[in-house]
C-alpha cells in the first residue's frame, strides 16, 4: 500500500516534509502556553513556548529561550559552525583594508624619495610592497567575500528551513489567522535580511577596530601627535558620525521591515482575489491602497537614504580635517628634525587610506537596527507555540489502525476561550463509515484536525490500534489516516501530476482506476490531451465540482486506511453536491470514512450518524433512527427540505 504521509497535509498547505521528532513527550498538551500564532500579524514579542524543538541541524538556531539575551545575541549564536569561516572573512577583510592603507603608505614614501633621486635599487624594495599591497588588496577583498558570503549563506539557508519548518509545525491549525504575505515576508525578506548582521555589520567594524588601530599604532610610531590625531579622527568617524546618522534613522530602521510585509500582504491579496475585486468593484480602492503601501515604503527607504548620506558626507569631512591635522603636527616634527622629510608623505596619507575602514561604520549602523527589526520578526516564527507536541522518542506504529478510537477528547485552539470540542467519543473500526454532521462552528473540521494530529487533544484519549496517538510520530498518524479537504489544494500542474502526488509511482491504470471511482474518468477521457492536460493555478480550469472530484481521486490513490472526507461538496450548487455525495458514498463502500458535512441527503447509506453541536455530540445512531425521532437530526432535516426548492 502506498499511504503518503503528507497528502493530507498537502491538501491543507502546500509544504515540505515535516522536521523529525524531537519535542518533549512528556509536556501535557495545552493549547494556552504560549502566545497565540496570531500575535505574529501583529507585533513583536519574543515570548517562546520554552519547549525544545527538534528540527535537526537548525534547532539551536531557534530554541535558546528569551530573556537569554539580545534577540541579535541570538543571531550570533546562530552562526555556529561558521565561526571560524566569519573568523577567517575578518582577517581576510582587515587584510584588504590594511593592504589599502600599505599602498598609501608606501606609495607616498616612494614618491618622496624617488625625488631625492636616489639609485634605483635603493627604491626596489618600496616598488615591490607598493606591487604587493596593490595586488594583495583585490585578492584579499576577493577571498573575503567569497568566505564570508559562503558562511552566511550557509547559515541562512539553516535559518530558512528552520522557519519553514517551525510554520509547517504551526500549520495548519495555528495559521488561521496570520496573513500570507506577512509570513512570505519574514520567510524571504525578513531571513534575507539577517545576512547584513554579518556582512555589513560585524565584519565591517571588525574590520574598522582591526586596522584603525594597526594604522594608529604605525603611524604613532612614526610620530605620536599624528597617531594622536588619526586617532582622534577614526574614533570621531567611526563612532561619532554613525550614532549622529543612526540618531536621525531610528524609528525609520524600525519601521522598514513592517512596511515590507505589509506591502507584501497588500500585494498577495490584490494578486489572489484579482477575480473576485473586480467583480465586487474593489478593485480601484484595493490597487490605491497598494500604492499607499508602496509609498510608505518609498518615504521610510528615502528618509533612510538621506542618513546614509548624511553620514557619508560627514565621514568625508572628518577624513579631510583628519588628513590637514596630520599634516599640521608633521610640518613642525619635519621642521624640529623628528621626522624625516620622506616620511612627512607617508604620515599626511596614512589616514586617508584608513578612513576607509569607518566610512562605511553609519550604515553598518543602519544595517544593524534593520537587522534587529528582522530578527525579531523570524524569530517570533520560530518561537511561535505549536498545537502539536511530537513525541522524543515515537511509539512504534500499531500493525493496524484499528480500533480507532477517541475517549472523552476535548480540544482547544491556541488562544480560544472555549473549547472547540468537549468530550467527543468517536470508535472506527474496519470498513466503518460514520457520517459527522451539525451546524457550522459545530466543531467538525476540529474533528477532522484532531484525528490528523494537527491539534492535539486537552483531554480525553486519541488511540490507534491500542496505541496512544500522542506518542506516535505525526506523520505516521497521517500514514493511518488520510483527509480530503473542503478546499484540497490542486496543483497547477497536470491531472497526473496531481494524482502522484498520493503515490509517486502508480500507473497510467492505477490513475485511472481513481478517477473512475471519483466519476472523472469520462471527462479526463474527453480531453485532447487525457491525464496530461493542465488544470491552471488552484485548478482554475477544473469546475468546482471536477476539482473536488480530482481531490477525491487521489485520496483514494492514496488507500488511507481511514479516509476523512471534509466538506467535500462545500461550495458546489445543490444537485452537483448532492450527485458527489453519492458518488463519493459508493467509492467509499467498504472504507473505513469520516465524512464530515451539513448536507443530510444521502446520509442512509452510513453506518452511524453524530451530530454535533458546540462541539459536544448532541446525537448519534443509525441515519433511519435520528431521522425518526424529534430531535436535531430531525430538525436540521426539516430545515434542509424547506430550503430546496419545490
Ligand atoms: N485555527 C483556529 N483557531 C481558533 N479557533 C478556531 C480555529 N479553527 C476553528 N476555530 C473555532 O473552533 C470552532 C469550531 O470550528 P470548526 O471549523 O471545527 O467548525 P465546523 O463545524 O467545521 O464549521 P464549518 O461547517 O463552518 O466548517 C469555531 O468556533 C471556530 O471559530
Amino acid at each position: 500500500m502506498h499511504r503518503p504521509a503528507l497528502l493530507s497535509v498537502a491538501d491543507r498547505v502546500v509544504t515540505l516534509r515535516p522536521p523529525e521528532a524531537g519535542n518533549r513527550a512528556d509536556a501535557a498538551p495545552d493549547a494556552e502556553d504560549g502566545r497565540p500564532v496570531e500575535a505574529l500579524a501583529q507585533g513583536p514579542s519574543l515570548v517562546a513556548p520554552g519547549e525544545p524543538d527538534g528540527a535537526g541541524e537548525a534547532a539551536d538556531l531557534r530554541d535558546t529561550a528569551p530573556g537569554q539575551g539580545h534577540v541579535l545575541a541570538r543571531v550570533r549564536e546562530a552562526a555556529g559552525a561558521q565561526r571560524g569561516k566569519l573568523g577567517l572573512a575578518l582577517l581576510l577583510g582587515s587584510l584588504a583594508v590594511g593592504s589599502a592603507v600599505g599602498l598609501m603608505a608606501v606609495s607616498g614614501w616612494l614618491i618622496s624619495r624617488a625625488s631625492e633621486q636616489p639609485p634605483v635599487l635603493y627604491l626596489m624594495m618600496a616598488v615591490t610592497a607598493t606591487r604587493a599591497f596593490g595586488i594583495g588588496r583585490a585578492v584579499f577583498r576577493y577571498a573575503e567575500r567569497l568566505v564570508s558570503h559562503d558562511a552566511v549563506l550557509r547559515m541562512l539557508a539553516e535559518l530558512r528551513v528552520a522557519v519553514y519548518r517551525r510554520l509547517e509545525r504551526v500549520a495548519p491549525a495555528g495559521l488561521r489567522t496570520t496573513r500570507r504575505g506577512d509570513l512570505l515576508s519574514r520567510l524571504v525578506a525578513d531571513v534575507d535580511a539577517l545576512q547584513d548582521y554579518w556582512l555589513r555589520w560585524l565584519l565591517p567594524v571588525g574590520t574598522a577596530v582591526v586596522v584603525g588601530c594597526a594604522a594608529v599604532g604605525f603611524t604613532g610610531l612614526l610620530l605620536p601627535e599624528a597617531g594622536a590625531v588619526l586617532a582622534a579622527g577614526l574614533l570621531v568617524a567611526g563612532v561619532g558620525v554613525p550614532l549622529v546618522s543612526g540618531a536621525c534613522a531610528r524609528h525609520v530602521e524600525r519601521r522598514l521591515a513592517p512596511a515590507r510585509a505589509e506591502l507584501a500582504t497588500r500585494v498577495t491579496d490584490l494578486l489572489t482575489g484579482t477575480a473576485e475585486l473586480t467583480v465586487a468593484g474593489a478593485l480601484p480602492a484595493r490597487s490605491r491602497q497598494v500604492r499607499e503601501a508602496d509609498g510608505t515604503l518609498t518615504r521610510i527607504a528615502s528618509r533612510s537614504a538621506t542618513a546614509t548620506a548624511l553620514g557619508g558626507g560627514l565621514s568625508a569631512l572628518v577624513c579631510g580635517l583628519t588628513v590637514v591635522g596630520a599634516a599640521l603636527v608633521a610640518l613642525p616634527a619635519v621642521h624640529d628634525g623628528r621626522l624625516a622629510g620622506v616620511t612627512l608623505a607617508v604620515v599626511v596619507l596614512t589616514p586617508l587610506a584608513a578612513f576607509e575602514a569607518v566610512t562605511g561604520l553609519p550604515l553598518a549602523v543602519q544595517y544593524r537596527r534593520r537587522v534587529k527589526r528582522s530578527a525579531e520578526r523570524v524569530y517570533e516564527v520560530l518561537d511561535a507555540p505549536v498545537p502539536v507536541r511530537e513525541p522524543a522518542t515515537p511509539a512504534a506504529a500499531p500493525g493496524s489502525p484499528f480500533p480507532l478510537d477517541l475517549r472523552g477528547l476535548s480540544a482547544r485552539y491556541a488562544g480560544a476561550s472555549r473549547n472547540a470540542l468537549e468530550s467527543v467519543d468517536l470508535t472506527l473500526v474496519a470498513g466503518r463509515r460514520v457520517a459527522v454532521v451539525g451546524p457550522s462552528g459545530s466543531g467538525k473540521s476540529t474533528l477532522a484536525q484532531v484525528l490528523l494530529r494537527f491539534l492535539d487533544a486537552r483531554a480525553g484519549t486519541y488511540r490507534i490500534g491500542g496505541v496512544d496517538a500522542c506518542e506516535l510520530d505525526g506523520d505516521t498518524v497521517r500514514t493511518f489516516v488520510g483527509l480530503c479537504a473542503q478546499d484540497a489544494h490542486v496543483f497547477d500542474s497536470s491531472i497526473r501530476e496531481n494524482l502522484r502526488l498520493a503515490r509517486t509511482g502508480a500507473t497510467d491504470g492505477e490513475l485511472r482506476d481513481a478517477l473512475a471511482r471519483a466519476r472523472l474518468l469520462d471527462w479526463a477521457d474527453s480531453l485532447p490531451t487525457g491525464l496530461d492536460t493542465l488544470v491552471g493555478e488552484h485548478g482554475a480550469r477544473l469546475s468546482g465540482g471536477q476539482r473536488q472530484r480530482l481531490a477525491l481521486a487521489r485520496a483514494l490513490l492514496a488507500d488511507f486506511p481511514v479516509l476523512v472526507l471534509d466538506e467535500p461538496a462545500e461550495h458546489l450548487d445543490l444537485a452537483t453536491a448532492d450527485a458527489l455525495t453519492a458518488d463519493l458514498l459508493t467509492a467509499t463502500r467498504g472504507r473505513t470514512t469520516v465524512l464530515i458535512t451539513h448536507r443530510l441527503e444521502g446520509l442512509d447509506t452510513v453506518d452511524e450518524v453524530v451530530v454535533l453541536d458546540a462541539g459536544r455530540v448532541v446525537q448519534r445512531g443509525a441515519y433511519a433512527d435520528l431521522a425518526g425521532v424529534d430531535g436535531p437530526l430531525r430538525r436540521m432535516l426539516e430545515r434542509e427540505r424547506r430550503s430546496v426548492p419545490a
